[in-house]
């Protein structure tokens, strides 16, 4: 499909995401206020929101990275979670929050949580920019959240649509209407 001849709906405007990035960031400040806080961004789809929530983050706080793969280019999960790059400090003795841009089946981060369990961190919580929790294929929910949306494939602020579109400011979907 050429997405660029449809007409897009946003669902989380620029202004929206910047009012809740605030809101999630003063939470998870409180929250980890005395604690040894790790941050590890899910790349790709992460980068955007990864990097405006720890600009929100008044604590100290450590970044970190890893990279998962399921979807490639489709918009349905293979089901197999591929840890293309996994994160290379020692977690012992963080408090770590797996930050991802989106918790749609929850496959990515069920695998994730139980993989990095598995490196004995101090502690261990998600938080995600967008859930959709009607499409869950294992339970999970999410710890921190910024949005929980409908059922709907959606593109921008870092979620991709083939390889492109990640780098669009606000989060929107494709619908069939022509523009
Ligand atoms: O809850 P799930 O159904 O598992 O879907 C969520 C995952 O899907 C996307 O990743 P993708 O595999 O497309 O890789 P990407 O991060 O490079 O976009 C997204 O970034 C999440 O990590
Ligand atoms: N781009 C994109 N990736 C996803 N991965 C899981 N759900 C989605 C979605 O709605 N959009």
């Amino acid at each position: 499909m050429n997405i660029e001849t449809k007409k897009w709906e946003v669902l989380c405007s620029e202004e929206q995401i910047s009012a809740k990035l605030k809101e999630l960031g003063a939470q998870i400040s409180k929250d980890y206020e005395g604690k040894n806080l790790m941050v590890i961004s899910l790349l790709k789809g992460s980068f955007i929101f990864c990097a405006d929530l720890v600009r929100n983050i008044t604590v100290p706080v450590k970044i970190e990275f890893m990279t998962t793969s399921s979807y490639g280019h489709g918009e349905e999960s293979s089901g197999k979670i591929n840890v293309v790059a996994d994160v290379s400090a020692s977690l012992e003795g963080y408090d770590v929050l797996v930050v991802d841009d989106i918790t749609d089946t929850a496959l990515t981060m069920s695998h994730v949580m139980a993989h990095l369990k598995a490196k004995n961190p101090a502690s261990i919580k998600s938080c995600v920019l967008l859930d959709k929790p009607s499409r869950r294929k294992v339970e999970l929910v999410p710890d921190y959240c910024g949005f929980s949306i409908e059922d709907k494939f959606v593109v921008g602020y870092g979620l991709n649509f083939g390889d492109y579109y990640r780098n669009i400011p606000y989060v929107f979907n494709v619908t069939n209407e022509d523009r």
